[in-house]
């Protein structure tokens, strides 16, 4: 029996450079999806001698790795989905070198953030001088501290913790806190100082998190780890969408576009996908005798499954009951660089403002113009945007824009764009975010396979909301497979 599958980075990016033994017993495996991790998981069985089919039901690659480039001129664009990757994402660094792709800093903050929150508008290193400057009532022994030095000291004792042995301590984490919210642990703190509902409060404006304070503690504190100021990230210089593309050469006479899947449907040694052409309603059907069905948990509700039991209840209750974050995000145009005049390059805008959070492009400095994401919104706050036109989206945020950076929005406004998740039918939401109690009640059985379906994506990763953890997870299931066949 081959090893198991390598749950460390090491391993995986082993596999990524040197691929998979050649197969003696190529098998047919279709796959669903041509998003991170149906390109990485038909990259790698294809290169290890199966015979791949990828049923993609847009005209594009790449799914949640979406670069917007029109309406935009000169080159301009917006990243809809993915647009930073952290230092220590290794598998996703791995493959954007594997495939010699550009990459730059990406600036997620600077000391000259500008801030707009509770009618005061200031720069972050003010804030961070004098916290107090943004009038959040906290409670006195918590005067004095940012809300990252509040939700630090709150979380101490679980960090310290983690940090002693984090292989082994992390289970045990897990085990004790699945069942807090972020809120719940942070005002009723089983561990360590609980804070006011103010500065939960500060915690949750500061940090973009007041759209989702009810989900997972567990899960918003791994990306509050990751989002430490002394973490780097990068951008793909020219766009996303360039890494996607890459697997082209490889994968695209194996890729069948505008082909939405409807049914999965198994018996004994083999699966059928079955489903219509979006561009000609006409019906199609792949037999195989593997399925990668690497679709969103949300979109695959609608799939009918024949025979029902070919999911067993707890994957059942997986695909009804993960959690998916609403996101939406406006890009505007402008013909000017104000905000470098403003001393912004890269970093970004915080504010309770319905915009919420503002990203300056961390590229082209000093050019004759730019694209602003303007408005970057999780869950809650997302809502309010996406019953309006897109036109009304952008002219709105335009305009809280301006109550920021003043008139100079509309004399520079050249044109934008908004992209609601929530809305998009192969999507429908942004990303995974567990609520409480589902790491343990849900985690175990959503990337298990149920007889030859096997099941990749951020959702069935360790990385949710990241393209990491789509190709984590694609390596995952490529394993699972080709290990299930005799080597060369
Ligand atoms: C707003 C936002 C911001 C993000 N920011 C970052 C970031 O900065 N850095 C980062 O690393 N990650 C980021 N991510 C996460 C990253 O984009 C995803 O984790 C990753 O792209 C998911 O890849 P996937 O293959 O799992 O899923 P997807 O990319 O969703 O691929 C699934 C594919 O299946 C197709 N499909 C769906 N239903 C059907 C059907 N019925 N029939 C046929 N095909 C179907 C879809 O069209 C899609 O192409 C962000 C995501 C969002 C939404
Ligand atoms: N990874 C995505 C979405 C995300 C944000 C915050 C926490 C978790 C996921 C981003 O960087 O925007």
């Amino acid at each position: 029996m081959e090893k198991a599958f390598p749950r460390s980075q090491e391993s995986m990016i082993s596999i990524i450079r040197n691929g998979l033994p050649k197969t003696s017993s190529p098998k047919q495996i279709v796959i669903v999806g041509a998003g991170m991790a149906g390109l990485v998981s038909a990259s790698l069985l294809k290169e290890a001698g199966h015979q791949v089919t990828i049923l993609e039901g847009s005209d594009r690659v790449g799914g949640r790795v979406f670069t917007l480039r029109s309406p935009f001129h000169d080159g301009g664009y917006i990243e809809a989905g993915a647009m930073r990757i952290p230092s220590t994402h290794l598998l996703t660094l791995k493959y954007i070198s594997k495939f010699r792709l550009p990459l730059n800093e990406f600036i997620n903050t600077t000391p000259n953030d500008l801030f707009y929150v509770n009618g005061v508008k200031a720069r972050r290193w003010m804030y961070e001088k004098k916290p107090s400057i943004l009038r959040f009532p906290v409670a006195p022994q918590e005067r004095g501290k940012t809300a990252d030095e509040l939700a630090q000291l709150a979380v101490k004792p679980i960090t310290d913790f983690i940090n002693q042995d984090p292989e082994k301590h992390w289970p045990i984490i897990i085990k004790e806190f699945d069942k807090y919210s972020m809120e719940l642990f942070l005002r009723d703190n089983p561990v360590g100082v609980s804070l006011s509902a103010a500065a939960v409060n500060m915690i949750n404006v500061m940090s973009g998190f007041e759209g989702f304070p009810e989900l997972s503690f567990l899960e918003i504190l791994r990306d509050f780890i990751l989002f430490t100021p002394s973490t780097r990230f990068y951008e793909i210089t020219g766009g996303f969408d360039q890494l996607p593309c890459s697997f082209l050469p490889q994968l695209q006479d194996n890729i069948f576009f505008n082909c939405r899947m409807t049914k999965i449907r198994g018996s004994g040694n083999s699966v059928a996908i079955a489903g219509d052409f979006t561009d000609r309603a006409k019906p199609f059907e792949v037999t195989a005798d593997h399925a990668i069905i690497t679709v969103p948990f949300t979109v695959l509700q609608l799939v009918e499954v024949e025979p029902n039991n070919l999911f067993s209840y707890h994957k059942w209750n997986a695909i009804r009951q993960l959690h998916y974050v609403s996101s939406t995000k406006i890009g505007i145009q402008f013909s000017r660089r104000f905000w470098e005049e403003n001393g912004l390059y890269g970093g970004q805008t915080v504010t309770d403002l319905p915009i919420r959070l503002s990203y300056y492009p961390s590229h082209h400095f000093g050019g004759a113009g730019g694209v602003v994401l303007v408005s970057y919104t999780w869950e809650d706050d997302a809502l309010p945007w996406v019953h309006l036109s897109e036109e009304e989206q952008v002219r709105k945020a335009l305009q809280v824009m301006a109550r920021i950076h003043g008139e100079v929005v509309y004399e520079t406004f050249v044109t934008g764009t908004a992209h609601n998740w929530v809305m998009q039918p192969f999507a429908a939401g942004a990303f995974t975010m567990f609520k409480p109690f589902q790491e343990t009640e849900l985690g175990p059985y959503i990337s298990t396979p149920e007889g030859r379906v096997h099941f990749a994506g951020e959702h069935a990763s360790d990385y949710h909301g990241w393209i990491q953890g789509a190709i984590q997870s694609a390596i995952r299931v490529a394993v699972e497979i080709h290990s299930s066949t005799r080597y060369a």
